[in-house]
């Protein structure tokens, strides 16, 4: 049985309402989102505790919380200080539901008013790591070390806490850093334990889930594969699926889920926008055709994509113009094959993050826009897509598909690829984009790799790549002046691409790296490192 909610949730395509069908005997921990820009990450770590967890907007209501049934709520951190006119509230109601809840930074701070204590602002703000100090060592903090290290971000304190509070832990600059009130189950933290950073910060949220929500670990990656394949029939039912297929992890597990789920209801198609890598479209179609047995089309669109993006060389402009025309090239296949009612695409949640609106202004309450750069398949899309989308990886991180990739069969050489981004080498030439500099990068790309799976370092990088800069420098070669491109390599490592730091590679590899590019390369004649994390820097340079 199946209780439908609807909600709007904050990632939904095109702001559309979206229904939230849970059914009822699934044990969730749900997340109210206060504009944290943690919030999908507590998801994520109640998810490796094997419970299912999902992020809902903060405005969802105790009667819908009701409804859903949760095993436990969590209310997230936020921008805002809950003593501000308009700063987002819950309902006040949920406090009554009987339901176990973790309020987190603002989230308990907006618990503590309430339910009757004082928040102030505090002479001095707590930023990174504080030494945790243990008053009350039971439940929600059992098993966490008294003096350890959680991370903190907050410039509001409690100053005093509801009756019926007890305190669990204190810090230098915070006296209230942990409170709780056992008899109603509610439990506040100033600090966040989500974050990596926090030492023992899981132990904390497996103490929440497990011994004071009661839930049990029911939710796997066979779980996920299953309910996947479920919703997947359901929502499609006879209807034909277009698959936008790249090759890369997400869309390749896609592929198997859904061959899974609607066998030959699935057409995938394959986008040769031009800018791939040498040998990559020839080698994709013959692996799904020949390997996979499931057909792929292949559609040449290299002329229209370098053809729309002649003379630009804005950042956004080109990602905007690269999702128009996948979804134009998508239209053009779905009018020659199809119809097709549903696009699916391999998006992730980070793809969703990062081109969507995630922050709530303090002021209005209301989302406001941070976007950091357009994902192709996210941020690129009209607003009159004419397809209805199948992305039901959409809340995952990246390592969390690699696990469903491996379930749903899909061979290592696969799961373990590096991540490419849809726009290709497009967004790997800084500027504009033409069939040259597309030449020379694809070359430089194509020794980084080499090297790179010589010395056996493929899998210890998130992504290793070349970027080309359309500036000239001087150099000098077999006595001649030479006056030629530079070539950036980017090789990083990262979790699951959100954060990033560049990769400490070994110095002969980066010395045979550069050797072979300005040797083999025609029109390079510099190679540089980039040194930059994710933040500040991002991974890709547009
Ligand atoms: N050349 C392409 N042809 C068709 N669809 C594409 C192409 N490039 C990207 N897409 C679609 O855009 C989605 C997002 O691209 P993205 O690169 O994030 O994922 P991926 O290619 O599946 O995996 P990876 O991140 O490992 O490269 C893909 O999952 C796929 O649905
Ligand atoms: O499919 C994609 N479409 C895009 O438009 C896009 N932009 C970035 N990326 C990939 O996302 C991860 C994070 O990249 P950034 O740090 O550059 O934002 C990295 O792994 C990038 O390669 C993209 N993937
Ligand atoms: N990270 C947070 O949730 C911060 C909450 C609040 N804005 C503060 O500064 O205390
Ligand atoms: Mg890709």
């Amino acid at each position: 049985m199946k209780t439908a909610v609807t909600l709007l949730t904050k990632d939904a395509p095109q702001a559309q309402e979206v229904e939230v069908k849970r059914p009822l005997n699934r044990q969730m921990i749900a997340i109210l989102d206060f504009g944290s820009q943690y919030s999908e990450l507590i998801a994520r770590r109640i998810r490796e505790t094997q419970v299912y967890s999902e992020v809902l907007p903060y405005r969802t209501t105790a009667e819908q919380l009701r409804q859903l049934n949760p095993k436990g709520i969590i209310l997230s951190g936020g921008p805002s200080s809950v003593y501000d006119a308009k700063a987002p509230h819950c309902d006040p109601e949920i406090w009554q539901l009987g339901i176990p809840i973790l309020g987190v930074c603002y989230g308990m701070q907006l618990m503590v008013q309430q339910l009757g204590g004082e928040v102030q602002k505090s002479e001095r703000g707590e930023y990174g790591k504080a030494a945790l100090h243990i008053d009350d060592s039971k439940s929600l903090l059992a098993d966490v070390e008294d003096g350890t290290t959680m991370w903190m971000s907050h410039g509001d304190s409690v100053i005093k806490m509801p009756s019926g509070f007890e305190l669990l832990a204190h810090t230098a600059n915070t006296p209230c850093a942990a409170i709780a009130n056992h008899e109603k189950k509610l439990y506040g933290v100033q600090f966040h334990p989500e974050v990596v950073h926090s030492v023992g910060g899981l132990s904390l949220i497996r103490n929440f889930v497990y011994e004071i929500c009661k839930s049990e670990p029911t939710w796997t990656t066979d779980a996920f594969v299953e309910e996947a394949i479920r919703e997947i029939r359901a929502k499609v039912g006879e209807k034909r699926v277009l698959l936008a297929l790249s090759g890369g992890v997400d869309s390749s597990t896609l592929a198997f889920l859904l061959h899974k789920a609607i066998g030959d209801q699935l057409t995938c198609v394959f986008i040769d926008q031009g800018f791939m890598r040498k040998l990559e479209p020839e080698r994709l179609v013959k692996l799904f055709s020949e390997q996979f047995h499931i057909p792929v089309e292949y559609v040449n669109a290299r002329e229209r994509f370098i053809g729309a993006l002649n003379g630009v060389t804005d950042p956004e402009e080109k990602r905007r113009i690269i999702g128009h025309e996948f979804i134009k090239a998508f239209e053009k296949t779905s009018r020659e094959l199809g119809p097709f009612d549903y696009l699916a695409q391999g998006t992730l949640y980070p793809d969703v993050i990062e081109s969507a609106d995630t922050n709530v202004d303090p002021k209005t309450g209301e989302r406001v826009a941070v976007k950091i750069k357009s994902h192709h398949n996210v941020g690129g899309l009209p607003k009159d897509l004419r397809f209805k989308l199948v992305e039901p990886l959409r809340k995952l991180f990246k390592d969390e598909v690699r696990k469903v990739g491996h379930n749903v069969g899909l061979p290592l050489e696969i799961v373990q690829r590096q991540p490419f981004p849809g726009p290709g080498l497009a967004i790997r030439i800084i500027g504009e984009v033409t069939a040259e500099r597309l030449n020379i990068l694809r070359d430089a790309d194509l020794i980084v790799r080499q090297e790179i799976n010589r010395n056996d370092l493929y899998s210890k990088y998130w992504q290793a790549f070349a970027v080309l800069l359309p500036i000239r420098s001087v150099g000098v070669m077999g006595d001649q002046r030479t006056y030629a491109y530079p070539i950036v390599l980017r090789i990083v490592t990262s979790e699951d691409g959100m954060t990033a730091d560049w990769a400490r590679v070994p110095y002969d590899v980066l010395e045979v790296i550069s050797n072979r590019i300005v040797n083999e390369v025609k029109g390079v004649n510099r190679v540089a490192f980039d040194i930059t994390s994710k933040p500040p820097g991002t991974i890709e340079w547009e």
